[in-house]
């Protein structure tokens, strides 16, 4: 067992936090545009975990938008919302801002979504109010975030800061949905005086049309868009279009309401079409308010309580609509609750399968992180909680891990990327602007064969270009995929119980391969 979980509990006193650093970094996150996310946990108390985003501090202009960042975190996080990722604080030292950020262990939004097919409707529901929530939250702050995306909203499966909606439904179900990422968030309204906004930002098939078109525009409707563009992409599991422009065909079709029986609209009920109408309009005076999103009809349609009893995966304890399609399956994805074996990376490093069923808190001193020498940068306890996390973007094959590494290397390269090993066998796999991290673990409960689970994690760029990138790499090694492995890691919730995805029995192919 690692260093981390056999410490005592006892908190450390200020003169050995001079000697021995509190807090440990022990997973990479993501890699965003300026820098990386860092998962750093409490070596004492391993469940106390923060996330760390570290900038680099390289020109004056750059440390400007840093510190806005910062500065709109920090009005966020005074009072704070449950559905707003918190920040705890940030400190600076000659290379590096570092934010600290509540850790949202649950991934990311976006790795739910199962490509072309999507979310059942009572959980892309359930999602969307809190979005809402969280959003109108941000707005009464007289700020917009202005980069509502699925990558950008992150899940927490701790269940002591689930929201209370005005309604009875979901209040067990296990995921806080948090907006996150706040470096592209304005003002919008000084001293009760609305501005109109001109920086193009955000990223584009998300991008309300007026930003598309670069004209000058209003705060608060632009998130309610985005927020459209996220509620068709869970029912659907694809974008509308590229670009909400006169240039786009798809657009200008859904604007004259030319291709209702096309996908992704013919995926949705009418009743969701209806709110999308409000919400996708090009007319910014007739677009929904968050007030008028919160009093449509599917916005308060009841579909029911879900449970989660201990152990056990989600089930919908009644329909209302039987216009509804049941879907327990994704609910599933989301509660990896089964007691796992041991994953081991190449090197041999163990997975702590009793810490699976942790929540995380945040740290009770913050000083603690705040201070330089109190954080060991080393990560050699990498990935120690990696399992926390419900994947879609995994697969087992059933070669060595050496031979994996150098068949995914190779797979990755003939599908034209650009491939860096990584310390740790790991990969680095980038193309365009989109990079992912890949990484082997060999399964090691498994007697008579190799099994390796090869995991893939989006570190910068669009998450649909990554999650194409993916299935690029699994099509050109469908002959190793193996299908049992693949049914073993859906039982331990590693991966989603979806058989398009997980069990295919001949190839790599599947019915996903055109996201
Ligand atoms: N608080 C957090 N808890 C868990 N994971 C996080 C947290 N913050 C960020 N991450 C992970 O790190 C990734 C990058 O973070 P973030 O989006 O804040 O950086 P960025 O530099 O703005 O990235 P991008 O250039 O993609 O917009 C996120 O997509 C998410 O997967």
């Amino acid at each position: 067992m690692s260093e981390i979980a056999t410490s005592s509990n006892n908190a450390t006193t200020s003169s050995s936090q001079e000697i021995d650093p509190v807090y440990r970094v022990v997973d990479t996150l993501g890699e965003g545009a300026f820098g990386e996310v860092l998962l750093v946990v409490n070596i004492k108390l391993p469940q106390v975990a923060v996330a760390m985003k570290k900038l680099t501090t390289s020109n004056a202009h750059q440390n400007g938008l840093i510190r806005k960042e910062y500065l709109i975190q920090k009005k966020l996080s005074d009072v704070g919302h449950d559905n707003v990722i918190r920040m705890i604080g940030m400190r600076t030292d000659a290379s590096f801002h570092y934010l600290f950020l509540e850790y949202a262990d649950g991934g990311e939004l976006f790795d739910k979504i199962e490509p072309d097919v999507g979310i059942a409707p009572e959980i892309a529901q359930f999602y969307f109010r809190q979005m809402i929530q969280g959003l109108e939250y941000i707005h009464e702050n007289n700020i917009v975030h202005r980069d509502i995306k699925p990558e950008n909203l992150l899940l927490t499966t701790s269940r002591k800061s689930i929201p209370t909606f005005p309604f009875t439904l979901f209040h067990n179900f296990p995921d806080v949905l948090k907006i996150s990422d706040f470096g592209m968030a304005t003002l919008y309204r000084n001293n009760g005086t609305e501005r109109l906004l001109d920086m193009s930002c955000g990223t584009v098939p998300y991008a309300a049309p007026e930003v598309c078109a670069g004209r000058k525009y209003r705060g608060p409707p632009i998130d309610v868009w985005s927020c459209g563009i996220v509620l068709v992409a869970m029912l659907s599991g694809e974008l509308p279009w590229e670009r909400a422009s006169d240039s786009s065909y798809p657009y200008l079709q859904w604007l004259s309401s030319n291709n209702l029986d096309e996908n992704p609209w013919k995926k949705v009920d009418v009743r969701v079409l209806c709110i999308l109408r409000k919400i996708l309009t090009d007319n910014v005076e007739k677009r929904a308010t968050i007030e008028q999103v919160k009093a449509d009809p599917w916005f308060t349609h009841d579909y029911g309580k879900l449970e989660t009893p201990k152990n056990r995966p989600l089930k919908r304890a009644r329909v209302n609509d039987e216009n509804y399609t049941t879907c327990t399956q994704q609910a599933e994805t989301s509660s990896c609750s089964v007691k796992r074996p041991h994953l081991d990376t190449p090197e041999g490093k163990s997975f702590l399968t009793e810490r699976q069923n942790a929540s995380f808190s945040q740290p009770t001193r913050a000083d603690d992180l705040l201070l330089t020498q109190h954080i060991d940068m080393s990560q050699n306890n990498s990935n120690l909680l990696e399992r926390m996390v419900c994947r879609m973007t995994r697969f087992c094959v059933n070669t060595e891990p050496g031979e994996t590494y150098d068949k995914v290397a190779k797979a990755s390269e003939h599908s034209g990327f650009d491939v860096r090993r990584r310390e740790g066998r790991r990969l680095l796999v980038t193309y365009r602007e989109c990079s992912m991290m890949v990484t082997m673990y060999a399964i090691g409960d498994v007697p008579d064969m190799p099994r390796v689970m090869v995991d893939f994690r989006r570190s910068r760029g669009d998450g649909l270009q990554f999650k194409k990138m993916f299935l690029e790499v699994r099509n050109r090694m469908h002959q190793s995929i193996c299908s049992t492995g693949n049914t073993w890691l859906a039982d331990y919730g590693y991966v989603p119980k979806h058989p398009k995805l997980v069990n295919e029995e001949t190839n790599g192919n599947a019915s996903i391969s055109n996201v």
